[in-house]
């Protein structure tokens, strides 16, 4: 009966499951081997052993299908079973299943050792993404300069990955056919576990967009004033190598130049940070105490053991920052190449948000052991950055001076947040809205370049710094398109983040609506055990209950909502419409004379 069925089944699934912890933290050691030391040999023994554990898998996944799962009683075993239902990438046969890692290493290493030649000095070719190129966009206000790098940048990473991205698809889509999914789109977007996500995320889109576009048209003026109508056009699209980032995506680092209020003191955190010779290992140190002032859980001995946080001298690794779970309840890691500034510190928070989740769920089944979503993972460490980047935790810190904001302090403070956080958005949803196309077949190859185009220029109003044809595969250039990372993850993320920051700076007495003492803006949670141990029994759910449940925890909600975001930026938003309107700005923008289809 079912009763017997079920006991039996729980006796199966916690020997399945014991398996699943070893496998994975197999799986996790052979993958750091190889990102940590690109090699030929490296790469050949991590993809035999992911093929051996794949096997395994499978054979795993034929026992389970023998369990009459679907009508339990028993809610987290069942869920238990329907995850282990989903077999994934190992559904696919040997030769297939090789062929796929081999295209995902091969684009991968190709975009973790690319280098390209220093615009100043041509014969000086070892230019890296980390640190030098990234330290161009960061630093360089020459448009030629940036141009350059820009296009050496998309050849090197992008326009060379196109072969293998093209046999990525088809394979990754013959894997979401043999796990019931038309397509890896399909797939992907089934992670969330709601029927219309991607109108969700159309919806979030329009909630927003009045306000990117006031953003847009501040920023692409205040370029113009500073570059000239030849580089910069009154209502064309922005050149997206002028925005302080090779892909656009965020554009603090022209803050300086295009902030509102340029006679207002300045908070400068990355030099406040070499003044007083800040190094990679108190950046991390700093982040831990920030999560154990919340009574969070402290970076166990290994995590400081065995991260990277700085670039090895002596061998070629896979610098884009990253969070490691291995499963056993006690090694976690992070590898990133840390470099001492402002941009570093919150991508260091965010990190070491993915570490605090696996520490909090690290009792769950480790089929449990991911986010509530895989936005939620992205959310942690950002929503911890909120508190860390308010000037008042940053005078807490000693990395800021001064007094209390007043009015012009505050929207230059809401700027500098702005052109991270709404800047971000129309990039991330267009980086998977072309996915989604190319993996539906809606895109074709041949017109791959031309697609992405045109999503960026229609949602993000940017172009390319110089025509592009479809030798080119400017996606690619991209770390997550040419690594097989999910992107709807950091769209998600980047709403749900002040959904959380709101509950939790409630929580902590820093914000009451309609307080003008208790604004969003100035939250900070530092020490507040209250706002800690609520985010904790939220991350301690890990992925055992759908989504919602684990919103509903920590926020009341159980949706994902942009008021957070709108409530927190308000005063900006209504700035900018006043600030455009006086400048007579023209609003969003009309195609560009660029030609890339
Ligand atoms: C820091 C990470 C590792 Se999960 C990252 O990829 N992020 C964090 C923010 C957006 C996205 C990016 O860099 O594109
Ligand atoms: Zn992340």
């Amino acid at each position: 009966d079912l009763e017997a069925r079920e006991h039996e089944a729980r006796e199966y699934m916690l020997h399945l499951d014991k398996a699943t912890g070893l496998r994975k933290n197999r799986a996790s050691l052979a993958e750091w081997e190889y990102t940590s030391n690109i090699t030929k040999e490296n790469e050949e023994k991590s993809i035999q052993t992911h093929l051996e554990l794949s096997r395994q898998e499978k054979a795993a996944w034929e026992e389970t299908k023998m369990y009459g799962w679907q009508d339990f009683q028993d809610f987290t075993l069942r869920r238990m079973f329907k995850k282990y239902s989903q077999l994934g990438v190992a559904a696919l046969p040997d030769d297939k299943f090789q062929a796929l890692m081999r295209t995902v290493s091969g684009m991968e290493s190709n975009y973790a050792t690319a280098k390209i030649c220093s615009y100043k000095n041509e014969s000086k070719c070892d230019l890296s993404l980390e640190p030098e190129i990234t330290e161009i966009f960061s630093t360089s206000q020459d448009p030629e300069e940036l141009k350059h790098a820009w296009v050496e940048w998309h050849n090197a990473a992008g326009a060379t990955a196109k072969k293998n991205f093209t046999d990525y698809v088809n394979l990754y889509n013959e894997a979401a056919k043999l796990n019931g999914f038309d397509n890896v789109a399909e797939w992907w977007q089934s992670e969330y576990e709601v029927p219309d996500f991607e109108e969700q995320l159309a919806k979030l889109w329009e909630d927003v967009k009045p306000l990117y576009q006031q953003l847009h048209a501040y920023v692409r003026k205040r370029l113009r004033d500073k570059y000239g109508d030849k580089v910069v056009s009154a209502r064309g699209p922005i050149p997206a190598h002028l925005l302080g980032n090779m892909w656009a995506q965020t554009w603090n680092n022209i803050e300086s130049f295009t902030r509102p209020y340029p006679d207002k003191k300045e908070i400068d955190v990355t030099q406040a940070m070499r003044d007083q010779n800040y190094t990679p290992m108190k950046m991390f140190q700093m982040s831990d105490e920030f999560f154990r002032s919340l009574n969070l859980t402290a970076m166990p001995e290994k995590f400081w053991k065995n991260s990277i946080i700085e670039k090895p001298t002596d061998r070629e690794i896979v610098c884009h920052a990253s969070a490691w779970d291995f499963f056993d309840g006690e090694d976690f890691r992070i590898k990133m190449c840390t470099t001492v500034n402002v941009e570093h510190l919150r991508t260091v928070h965010h990190e070491m948000g993915h570490i605090q989740y696996f520490l909090q769920y690290r009792h769950q089944p480790s089929v449990f052991r991911e986010g509530a979503n895989s936005g939620f993972h992205e959310a942690v460490g950002d929503t911890i950055a909120l508190s860390v980047s308010s000037p008042k935790h940053l005078r807490r810190v000693g990395l800021a001076t001064g007094d209390a904001e007043d009015e012009q302090t505050e929207i230059n403070q809401l700027y500098k947040m702005g052109i991270d956080k709404i800047a971000f958005l129309p990039f991330a949803y267009t980086l998977d809205l072309f996915r989604y196309g190319v993996f539906r077949r809606k895109t074709l190859p041949e017109d791959y370049n031309c697609h992405y185009w045109k999503l960026r220029e229609q949602l993000q109003g940017v172009e390319p710094p110089v025509n592009r044809t479809e030798d080119d595969f400017d996606a690619a250039a991209k770390y997550h398109v040419s690594a097989n990372v999910e992107y709807a993850r950091y769209y998600v993320s980047f709403i749900i983040q002040f959904q959380f920051h709101r509950a939790l700076c409630q929580l902590a007495g820093e914000h009451a609506a309609g307080d003008p003492n208790k604004k969003l803006v100035d939250c900070d949670i530092y020490q507040s055990v209250a706002a800690g141990n609520a985010l904790a029994n939220m991350l301690k759910m890990g992925s055992s209950k759908p989504w919602p449940d684990a919103m509903e925890a920590l926020t009341g909600q159980r949706e994902m909502k942009a008021d957070g975001l709108l409530e927190y930026f308000r005063p900006l938003h209504d700035w900018l419409r006043a600030e455009n309107q006086r400048t007579g700005e023209h609003i969003g923008w009309e195609p560009t004379n660029m030609e890339y289809c």
